[in-house]
């Protein structure tokens, strides 16, 4: 029996959707996991592979209209992806006609809603970041003798650089600096150093620098967990926007829209401060580039050889979306 997957990007961050409720048999969580790590590899992979696998299943809870897994490209399981979540949520959408929903995620439902495309031809979705924590046990982090890093330098990470970290809920170091000052390859160094278990952070962290562009302006780059350089984090983005309004409040507001550029374009972010307890809206792309067909079998078997691709027209939107960004970046 045939099934279909997409190859989909919020920002240009890359993953294939799997939806499973379309399967005879599910697969099974290894399964699932040496597709992900085989269809992601840019070599052994499809389409010079991408960031990760976003699996959809039902869900039975309240207003959910679907549950997202999300599994890195080298196989690690995350709680959330928060460019991931936007294009689930255009999947369920279209597949349910509904424009607001919940999705079910690992630690929680999350509403997410059709937001007015960006641009021509850019489908856009609003998508719940949360739960927020700032507490060293809920990335986890250790032996930097605090329980809280917020806005303070680490110089065994950096020079010129203040950090903060948080979950929401999956593990941020957020690194704010000048990008021309700080030094070329320190994100990427800082990123492998702690990618995986480390003393710092025994389940690696998603590593980000941001950059203050303007009011309300940011610039993120993210090393994630489990993948590397990516072209944007839409959980980095997120946390970076939420430290952002608490380390500069001159600079940037709760509730007012945040701007943030990334080398795969921009999405929006609004954070929400209700009496410390935050959530942020995550507002961006949901693009569908590619269909994937294949026999259920051959995914069960991991065997990707007779995959048959289409790819859809929607990346010269985006593009288009893209080259009209007027920060003098792209
Ligand atoms: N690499 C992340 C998961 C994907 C997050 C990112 N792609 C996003 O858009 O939030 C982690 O291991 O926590």
């Amino acid at each position: 029996m045939m099934v279909q997957l997409l190859k989909v990007h919020g920002s240009q961050n890359q993953f294939f959707i799997l939806d499973q409720t379309q399967l005879k048999n599910k697969l099974s969580d290894q399964e699932r996991v040496d597709l992900a790590k085989h269809i992601t590899d840019e070599k052994a992979g499809l389409l010079n592979g991408a960031d990760g696998l976003l699996v959809i299943d039902s869900s039975d809870h309240d207003g959910a209209l679907g549950s997202m897994e999300v599994i890195n490209t080298d196989g690690s399981i995350a709680s959330m992806c928060g460019n991931g979540l936007r294009t689930v949520s255009r999947y369920l959408s279209e597949k349910y006609g509904k424009d607001e929903f919940k999705v079910q995620t690992q630690d929680s439902d999350l509403a997410v809603h059709k937001e007015a495309d960006l641009a021509a031809g850019v489908p856009t979705f609003s998508v719940e970041i949360s739960p927020v924590s700032f507490n060293k046990e809920s990335l986890p982090f250790d032996n930097f003798g605090v329980d809280k890093i917020i806005d303070q330098p680490i110089p065994e990470f950096g020079v010129g650089v203040h950090f903060t970290a948080l979950a929401v809920p999956n593990p941020h170091l957020i690194g704010f600096g000048n990008f021309k000052t700080m030094k070329p390859d320190g994100l990427r160094v800082l990123g492998s150093m702690l990618n995986h278990k480390n003393k710092y952070f025994p389940d690696g962290v998603n590593v980000s620098f941001a950059e203050v562009e303007g009011p309300n302006t940011l610039f993120v780059q993210t090393f994630e967990r489990g993948v590397g350089m990516t072209n944007a984090c839409g959980t980095g983005m997120s946390a970076a926007s939420l430290a952002f309004c608490l380390n500069k409040p001159g600079m940037a507001e709760f509730e007012k829209t945040i701007t943030v550029y990334n080398p795969g374009g921009m999405v929006k972010t609004r954070v929400h401060n209700n009496d410390g307890d935050y959530t942020i809206d995550l507002i961006g792309n949901a693009t569908f580039t590619h269909t994937v067909d294949i026999d259920e079998a051959a995914l069960h078997a991991n065997d990707l050889s007779d995959a048959e691709v289409e790819e859809t027209n929607e990346q010269d939107a985006y593009d288009q979306f893209v080259g009209a960004l007027d920060n003098g970046r792209f």
